[in-house]
């Protein structure tokens, strides 16, 4: 069972807004996920909005052409922001593969593999990642009840699966660019990301929440 090792209070993003970075004992990975809590007195408390973003230093960091997850990540970012919520940020780099087996699969991408394939080939899973750890945190956190932001079904299900009821899920817009279209359409097809790929990037970000 996991519960909370330190939580510090920090001011985040460019509007500098009140929150707190908190790590965990007990966390069975031995990863060193952290959740950031954004402290709004409006936030719901009794389903918080929660975004579980994995790990993706070219995406979060250096905003790659390869993902869409640094857009995801500050979509989720202005989301919680404004409404309060929580961010879990799990070491999963790689969908967890690790940072140099995924510029491994890049390469087999580049040959013609795609997103998946290409970790089969160098002998992983598609997925290598859980989200069990995910519902320990949030159990530390007290919270047994969330709003998750995500396209990926298999969060939900895990997180269900692992005791937390999921009220509904907030999805992310369809971060297209040039150089991560083939990607987000196989996370679409063979991932079963609920993706709207059609959708016009001027309309980014307004859509998710109802
Ligand atoms: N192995 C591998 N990992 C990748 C690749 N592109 C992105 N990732 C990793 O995939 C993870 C993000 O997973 P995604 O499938 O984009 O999204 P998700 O987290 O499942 O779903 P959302 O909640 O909708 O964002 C991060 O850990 C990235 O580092 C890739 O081509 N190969
Ligand atoms: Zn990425």
């Amino acid at each position: 069972m996991a519960k909370i090792r330190q939580s510090v209070p920090l001011k985040v993003g460019a509007a500098q807004v009140d929150a707190e970075i908190i790590s965990f004992f007990g966390l069975e990975s031995g990863l060193e996920h952290i959740a950031i809590k954004f402290v709004r007195k409006s936030a719901d408390v009794t389903s918080p909005i929660i975004r579980i973003h994995s790990e993706c230093l070219t995406g979060d960091i250096f905003h790659s052409s390869r993902c869409d997850c640094g857009e995801q990540l500050e979509e989720s970012l202005s989301l919680l922001d404004n409404a309060g919520g929580i961010l879990l940020y799990l070491r999963q780099e790689g969908r967890g593969i690790g940072l140099y087996n995924k510029l491994d699969a890049y390469a087999l991408q580049d040959s013609g593999l795609n997103t998946y394939e290409a970790n089969v080939r160098l002998g992983f899973a598609e997925d290598q990642r859980q989200f069990s750890e995910a519902a320990e945190m949030l159990k530390a956190l007290d919270i047994d009840r969330v709003q998750l932001i995500t396209n990926n079904p298999v969060k939900r299900e895990q997180l269900e699966a692992n005791g937390i009821i999921v009220e509904k899920t907030i999805p992310t817009s369809a971060h297209t660019k040039p150089g991560n279209l083939a990607y987000l359409k196989a996370k679409q097809a063979q991932g079963k990301h609920s993706l709207n790929l059609n959708e016009d990037p001027e309309t980014e970000i307004t859509h998710f929440i109802d």
